[in-house]
């Protein structure tokens, strides 16, 4: 089982507080993260690869401070975002793929038997060779995430996925997201993605204030946004 946890954990920019005092122990296999624009969402979650770091209080991912420990939380926490073309970063989908087993093994043929098999479960086998700028913005989506999930995280942070995807595409993503066996935690505000997480979190001026199942958190959410 994966943990994260928050121990009293704060953080300002500048003289304004975006995080107060957040604890939290998150293990379930499913989380979404819900709240306003600019409630503390992202923050939240890039302190959990040490992406930001906490004013005050400690992060802990399997055991591990983050702060203290930043190498080895980034190989099990990974991490996409709303807009793939900041992740993908060589010409053709399967360089790419490569570029990120070149993290895991050496072997050129074993990176290729990796990626092509990681492609095939993620539905990019018949793009391999294709110059990944002109993928569809959903097979791009993929195509991050497979990149990630490559070099085996344990943990994977989704940062609004589906913001930049159309209807079908964002239906794909969600569906690829809740199949995973790693730890997902989801930031959204497509709140019918998260219809059968484990748990949802409310955050409201940098406060958690609602951590429940789905139904419920949700319901809190829309209140607060009457
Ligand atoms: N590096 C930074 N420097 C200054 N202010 C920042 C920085 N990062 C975040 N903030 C501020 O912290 C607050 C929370 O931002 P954050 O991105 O965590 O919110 P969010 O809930 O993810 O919002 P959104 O839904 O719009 O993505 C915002 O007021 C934002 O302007």
């Amino acid at each position: 089982m994966t943990s994260i946890e928050f121990d009293d954990v704060s953080r300002s920019f500048g003289d304004r507080p975006v995080l107060t005092g957040v604890n939290l122990a998150l293990t379930e296999h499913r989380i979404g993260i819900i709240g306003a624009n600019g409630s503390g969402k992202s923050t939240l979650a890039r302190m959990m690869n040490g992406l930001v770091r906490p004013d005050t209080g400690t992060v802990t991912v399997n055991g591990l401070n983050v702060a203290k420990n930043q190498r080895k939380v980034r190989k099990q926490v990974g991490f996409i975002f709303s807009d793939p073309d900041r992740q993908i970063i060589m010409p053709t989908v399967l360089e790419d793929i490569d570029l990120s087993l070149t993290r895991v093994t050496k072997d050129k043929r074993e990176r290729r038997e990796q990626a092509m098999a990681t492609l095939a479960k993620f539905g990019l086998a018949d793009h391999a060779d294709q110059p990944s700028h002109t993928l569809s913005g959903g097979q791009k989506q993929l195509l991050a995430l497979a990149a990630i999930m490559v070099i085996g995280p344990s943990i994977l942070i989704a940062d609004e996925p589906t913001t930049m995807l159309d209807l079908r595409n964002a239906n794909m993503l969600r569906e690829v997201l809740a199949g995973l066996d790693e730890q997902l935690i989801v930031l959204t505000h497509h709140l019918d993605m998260l219809e059968n997480y484990d748990r949802v979190l409310v955050l409201d001026g940098g406060r958690v204030v609602a951590d429940d199942a789905p139904t419920p958190a949700i319901a809190y959410y829309r209140g607060l946004m009457e």
